[in-house]
């Protein structure tokens, strides 16, 4: 399943086999060490489901299934603000496109990595190239290590194109307030981030400069900065932990990763006035990416093809009923929702969608957009107003399974009194409700429009399989009541805008929820559909069109009730079929305190930069119980800080936020140093604008060079040197951090794009305060230096020192020089 529990290639095969290790399915194939392009990419079930439940004609469907069965293209996209992505694709397109191009291998041209047209400036790509020649042509080999460089340094994303699509219908304008309600591992939390600071740096270069600017071209209410907030949010402590990782290269202050069932997702408290109502945070934008079967991703995921159960879909309706229900509450008025999944399964995508606007009271409440002014260039099919809905049946313990294809809830509960009175041990999955199957005809204004939908299939532009739909609330709104899937006695209450779920509520919901953890169920579902699909081929063909002889499509039965379309309150179901309940490790306590606006050591370093007073100072926190400047002092945005502590003590789960802008400077003598903490890669670039003093300009590429291949280049107070035109700014500064800006230039000695870097004067020597792998990627990307060696003179003086130490037996561990000591990326040095 997408969202945690099926994985991609690396662990493709494990869970099929699982049956087999347990001694069942002896006969079964063990593909888990075989390579992906060897397993029959083959499923009875998923294939008969797709073929004839009414998505496409015979003839596209042939197209949709062979693509399906294909290998996918491997896909980037440039990231980051925008100046940065153009400028990075502008060195791949010139570096390194003209030699791939000339590759030929067996006799013919290799194709070429391409720019995926449905995207805007040749930020996306994809390319096919096997293996076998990226291993043996070097342009291919050269160009690996770019890409894998600067993935590393998160100036290049990778990332499945379909994934890059659903933030594109979000409309996300720079300022705006986001959630993005199931986010990990993060790849489009990182897009969403990149809209919100939209063009902030040139604001902020307009506002730091005091230079006269068009106040209609910006919000210019934070003298430039971002006002926005992007909330990340994932309920698995592990994954919200690789969502961190991912987030955090961005080095946005106004993000904030929390780790909250997104189905309950608490309400954030805004302040409010004395005596007035509570205030609750609402977004302009929110990203529901659910939890889904994921069987669109077939193509890079042999569990699919191995394991593809109906049920998979059918078990998770109500939890992506659940957050979308959550989403739409807590969207503004007006606010835009992106509900999207990677499965192809109309029960998890039409369905959703349906169930929730009919609960939410009709269009005049949620509407479906129509988008096709977005993305012009994506080829997509419309959503589905007709579907069927499968299911399988099977004998108590799992045996015998055949499977059903269903085109209304009638002709299910038509089917299922049929098997009662005559094969009463048979029985169909619980999770079948009237809300998974398609609405009957309504009245035209009654009608939800699913057309609006986005079906976008892999033959089409040679992608994986995704749904996008994209609602906008239209006004406020009151869930219809909610009730149980299967007549398990419901909460009653109406969920109102505005409030969280009460805890007891969401407690009693996840006591009755863990019975049916997924996780549990979806190993039983595992074990049956390994024992049972070999007996299923077994069973009469009730369906000559079929050879694998086990799909029936029960009869459409007319509706016996006429129109269903305000039965919203009996389709909507509260009982869920949860994923993660249970965090899935231990969950850390992370402290966020905040320090006073009058912090004295805060004033001092302000002081020793020439910050503009503009620059806030009551936005940094530390993350310490204490609320002590012990080792990192991170800054955030305003509302960051409205958010985190309004809330923090409200029971949400804050996992991350914040940029680290100043790291106290380990040296034996602070005291000697008139400020001992020094700029930081990650937020050098917020402060930069606003600084007046200790700020060296690097003009040349090769002084650039030079700081780069040598960790501590030697700079004496006097005398000469070898720094050019940055030695000679450094040699009278005083020791301690300084800015070390390099601008855009134009020309073969120019520099592709504005950068800063925390450059250390010690009194002898100077340290560009980047570690290994940055400097290395930076020296393949400005210079195309492909193995540089960093020379570090310090770490050599201090191995041949310790060499000598141990060769003269005194314990060097503990003797060791604090002054002399090195650590591994080299940012650690105080002086030699
Ligand atoms: C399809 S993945 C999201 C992919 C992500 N949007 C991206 O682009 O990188 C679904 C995610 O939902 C999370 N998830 C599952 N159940 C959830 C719940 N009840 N609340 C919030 N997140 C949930 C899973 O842990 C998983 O990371």
């Amino acid at each position: 399943m997408r969202g945690g529990h099926r994985s991609g290639n690396r662990n493709r095969g494990r869970g099929a086999f699982r049956g087999g290790r347990g001694g069942k399915n002896r006969n079964a194939r063990d593909t888990r060490t075989e390579p992906w392009s060897n397993i029959p990419r083959e499923n009875m079930f998923f294939e008969s489901y797709y073929r004839r439940g009414i998505f496409m004609d015979e003839h596209e469907f042939e197209a949709m299934w062979k693509s399906m069965a294909s290998d996918l293209p491997n896909s980037f996209r440039f990231t980051g603000t925008k100046s940065d992505a153009l400028a990075v694709r502008e060195i791949f397109k010139k570096r390194y496109i003209p030699n791939i191009t000339s590759v030929t291998f067996d006799g013919e041209p290799v194709e070429p990595p391409r720019a995926v047209s449905a995207f805007p400036d040749e930020l996306v790509w994809d390319m096919k190239t096997h293996k076998k020649v990226i291993r043996r042509f070097p342009p291919f080999a050269e160009f690996q290590k770019f890409l894998v460089a600067e993935a590393a340094s998160g100036n290049i994303s990778r990332q499945e194109v379909v994934s890059m699509i659903p933030p594109h219908f979000l409309d996300v304008k720079p300022g705006m307030v986001v959630l993005d309600m199931c986010a990990a591992p993060g790849s489009k939390s990182a897009q969403l981030a990149e809209m919100i600071h939209g063009d902030e740096e040139d604001r902020v270069k307009n506002a730091a400069a005091n230079t006269p600017f068009d106040s209609e071209g910006g919000d210019y209410s934070d003298d430039g900065r971002s006002t926005g907030l992007l909330i990340a949010n994932d309920t698995d402590y592990k994954r919200a932990g690789m969502l961190v990782h991912q987030v955090k290269r961005l080095n946005f202050p106004n993000l904030i990763v929390t780790q909250h069932d997104a189905a309950i997702f608490p309400s954030i408290e805004l302040p409010s006035a004395p005596g007035q109502r509570r205030q609750f945070l609402k977004f302009d934008r929110i990203l529901a990416d659910v939890p889904c079967s994921g069987d669109g991703t077939a193509r890079k995921n042999i569990n699919v093809w191995q394991k593809w159960t109906p049920k998979d879909g059918l078990g998770l309706h109500n939890l992506q009923l659940r957050i979308l229900f959550r989403g739409l509450q807590m969207l503004k008025k007006g606010g835009r929702l992106v509900y999207s999944t990677c499965s192809m399964n109309p029960v998890e995508n039409e369905a959703v969608i349906a169930s929730a606007i009919e609960a939410c009271g009709g269009n005049s409440k949620v509407q479906l957009v129509e988008c096709s002014d977005l993305l012009p260039g994506l080829i997509r099919r419309p959503g589905l107003n007709k579907w069927k809905v499968f299911d399988t049946s099977a004998l108590s313990g799992g045996q015998d399974k055949k499977g059903h294809l269903f085109t209304s809830w009638e002709a299910f509960c038509t089917t299922k009194e049929k098997f009662a009175k005559e094969d009463p041990d048979r029985s169909f999955s619980p999770k079948m409700t009237e809300g998974v199957f398609p609405r009957s005809e309504a009245a035209e204004e009654e009608r939800i429009p699913l057309e609006r939908c986005m079906r976008v299939y892999p033959h089409l532009q040679d992608t994986g399989a995704f749904f996008i739909a994209v609602l906008e609330k239209k006004d406020d709104i009151k869930i219809a009541q909610i009730k149980s899937t299967h007549d398990v006695a419901a909460p009653t209450q109406s969920t109102q805008e505005n409030s969280a779920l009460p805890e007891a509520l969401a407690l009693k919901r996840k006591l009755e929820d863990a019975d049916e953890d997924q996780s549990t169920k979806r190993s039983k579902t595992d074990d049956e559909s390994e024992e049972n699909i070999g007996m299923a081929m077994t069973e009469d063909d009730q369906n000559s069109e079929l050879p694998a002889s086990s799909v029936i499509d029960e009869t459409p039965e007319p509706p016996v009730n006429g129109s269903t379309a305000n039965k919203s309150a009996d389709r909507v179901s509260a009982k869920t079929a949860p994923t993660n309940l249970q965090p899935s490790s231990q969950k850390q306590i992370e402290y966020f305190e905040y320090l006073p606006a009058d912090d004295p050591i805060i004033a001092d370093i302000f002081d020793f930069f020439g910050v503009d007073k503009r620059f806030p100072r009551d936005r940094f926190l530390v993350r310490n119980k204490d609320g002590l400047m012990l080792n990192k002092v991170y800054y955030t945005s305003e509302l960051t800080k409205t958010v985190i502590t309004m809330n923090k003590d409200r029971g949400m789960r804050f996992v991350h936020c914040g940029v680290i802008m100043f790291v106290s400077h380990k040296i034996k003598t602070p005291d000697q140093l008139k400020c001992p903490w020094r700029l930081q890669d990650e937020g050098i670039k917020i402060l930069a604008p606003w600084a007046s003093k200790r700020i060296i300009e690097c003009t040349s590429k090769m002084t650039l060079y030079k700081l780069l291949v040598e960790m501590f280049p030697k700079l004496n107070q006097e005398g000469p040197h070898h720094l050019n035109e940055v030695g000679d700014q450094l040699q009278s500064l005083e020791p301690g951090c300084s800015f070390m800006k390099v601008e855009k230039s134009e020309g073969e000695d120019g520099f592709p794009f504005d950068m800063v870097f925390p450059l250390w004067r010690h009194p002898g020597s100077v340290n560009l305060m980047v570690d290994k792998e940055d400097r290395k990627a930076t020296l393949l990307r400005l210079f195309n230096e492909k193995d540089p060696v960093i020379k570090n003179h310090v770490a050599d003086k201090a191995a041949e020192k310790a060499l000598k130490e141990k060769e003269n037996k005194q314990d060097e561990g503990e003797k060791a020089d604090e002054t002399s000591h090195v650590e591994a990326n080299g940012m650690e040095i105080s002086e030699e």
